[in-house]
């Protein structure tokens, strides 16, 4: 295929949509009865096992999803991301996240030079660090060990080491390595948050981390002056030096806020936020949390699917195959079966995914019950996929004695996909697995569909825009007119403005700011 034609006008795609026609005459439940259909439609690389056997798919659609991504190029284009090729085209850079998690005597090039020893110094560093924090070496101002950490960003920056951290605070030996110390996390810019992760915080004993890689991202910036104050405040401008690090690529702007640029973790140009995690971004805070020899074993997990992504034939590659089936929505637990799970079997069919593991990082098994606890959630994970794929109608229910209040109305035809995915345990390690089969999964689907998964020019375009509306507010609150379509507002961000500016009687004092209860001084 041209490099410049669609995707969607192949001859691979138009043999899928001539497909869809005998896909519709199937019916996930008698699917489901032929064995060897199931035994095609599992797989299983370093101890992650993917069934998709319940997407409404036959091994003939799996056939066809490969031509697709031969058509597409999705081998060399993996091979081109590992290589370093400058993929993310229209900010004319490398993506090589992979790069952040490869082994110390490993070569990635970017442009020619070894990037791996930068990689590792800056891990090094990282090690140091965190080792000193969390041994009582590195103390506050005021002597005290410096016990709770706040990571403030945003987006990428924030999102990642936010999961990893819920993943790991209750696996044991994460848990063991974090006893006695907190971490937060201070994202959005709404000063609600700023109190939930400052609130009952003892600044003698507090670390912020400043995540972000350009250093420029107005919400994180301003909730870093708001936690500096914070601080200082309260222990005096020296305390900057001694409870404020950063991460970014832009260590200039570190140093022009007030961060000693010895004091800061860097990263580069060829690591996209969203992918982020695995860099400094994920390593200090979830390091001085958890220790870096954890953290370590997240980025080998990630290492061990990276090597599977570039290495393992297409029909093999989870990551891969995970891309050309279908897209992503959950909620942890059964929470969502308790909430939007109607909604998947009974209104549009919307393809869902299981992730479960064998080995709870915390079991709990009450005498006399029939099951431990997570074997009670285990039941709904091999429970609900089959109820979405085969249905049931309501005589059979009736026929095998369930209650007559809890027999549905109606017959629930089933025919719904998902996809399940069995992990051994969740671990630093197993958590790395998982991570990088979803980031390379993502890149896969935009490889197919010729979409740069790399870039972000809608969410750059919301910054902007962002920027002019504050401007604005300011502008017309100090010459106290309403803002107008003159402004370069529509209709109706001109009625919504005026609205909010309307309702605000008191404009915050100029070069005063106050701290909400609960963080006043
Ligand atoms: O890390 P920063 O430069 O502060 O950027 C924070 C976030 O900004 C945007 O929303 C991007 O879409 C994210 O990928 C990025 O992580």
């Amino acid at each position: 295929m041209a490099a410049s034609s669609l995707i969607s006008d192949s001859k691979e795609w138009r043999a899928l949509q001539d497909h869809v026609g005998a896909i519709k005459q199937t019916q996930l439940r008698e699917l489901l009865e032929d064995d060897a259909r199931t035994e095609a439609m599992v797989r299983e690389a370093g101890g992650v096992y993917l069934d998709f056997s319940r997407q409404n798919a036959t091994p003939d659609t799996l056939k066809l999803l490969l031509e697709l991504a031969g058509a597409a190029g999705v081998g060399p284009k993996i091979q081109a991301m590992f290589g370093g090729a400058h993929i993310n085209s229209t900010e004319g850079r490398a993506v090589l996240h992979t790069a952040l998690r490869a082994p110390r005597g490993a070569v990635v090039e970017d442009g020619g030079a070894n990037v791996v020893p930068e990689v590792w110094a800056v891990l090094d560093q990282i090690k140091a660090f965190t080792e000193r924090v969390r041994g009582g070496e590195w103390v506050g101002v005021t002597g005290k060990r410096l016990t709770s950490v706040v990571s403030v960003g945003i987006g990428g920056s924030a999102l990642g080491p936010l999961f990893v951290h819920t993943a790991l605070s209750t696996e044991p030996e994460a848990m063991a390595q974090a006893a006695g110390r907190q971490l937060s996390f201070l994202a959005n810019v709404d000063p609600v948050d700023a109190v939930r992760a400052l609130r009952g915080l003892d600044p003698e004993a507090t670390l912020v981390v400043i995540v972000s890689k350009t250093f420029t991202t107005a919400e994180t910036m301003l909730n870093a002056r708001t936690v500096r104050a914070w601080l200082t405040e309260r222990l005096g401008q020296a305390a900057v030096a001694k409870h404020m690090v950063a991460v970014s690529t832009n260590l200039k702007a570190v140093e022009a806020f007030g961060i000693d640029p010895a004091n800061a973790f860097g990263f580069w140009d060829w690591v996209g936020g969203r992918f982020s995690v695995s860099s400094a971004v994920g390593m200090v805070p979830l390091s001085l949390h958890y220790s870096f020899p954890v953290m370590e074993r997240f980025l080998q997990g990630m290492h061990a699917m990276d090597d599977h992504f570039r290495t393992a034939p297409l029909q093999d590659n989870l990551p891969a195959l995970l891309g050309l089936l279908n897209i992503d929505f959950g909620e942890p637990g059964t929470n969502g079966q308790h909430s939007f799970y109607q909604l998947i079997h009974q209104g549009r069919t919307i393809p869902a995914e299981f992730i479960a593991v064998v080995r709870s990082q915390q079991d709990v098994y009450l005498g006399g019950e029939k099951v431990s606890s997570h074997e009670e959630l285990m039941c709904n994970f091999f429970a609900q996929p089959d109820a979405l794929a085969c249905g049931k109608d309501s005589g059979t229910l009736r026929a095998e004695g369930v209650p007559e209040h809890l027999v549905p109305h109606k017959t629930f035809t089933g025919n719904r996909p998902s996809l399940s995915i069995l992990l051994p345990e969740l671990n630093a390690y197993t958590l790395g697995q998982l991570l990088s089969m979803y980031e390379h999964r993502v890149a896969t689907s935009g490889f197919v569909w010729g979409i740069n998964s790399f870039d972000q020019w809608g969410v750059e375009l919301g910054k902007v825009l962002a920027n002019k509306v504050r401007s604005k507010v300011q502008e017309a609150r100090s010459a106290g007119r309403q803002v107008s379509k003159a402004d370069g507002f529509n209709a109706s961000t001109v009625r919504l403005l005026n609205r909010f500016l309307e309702a605000k009687t008191q404009p915050p004092a100029q070069g005063k700011h106050t701290f909400p209860p609960g963080l006043e001084l």
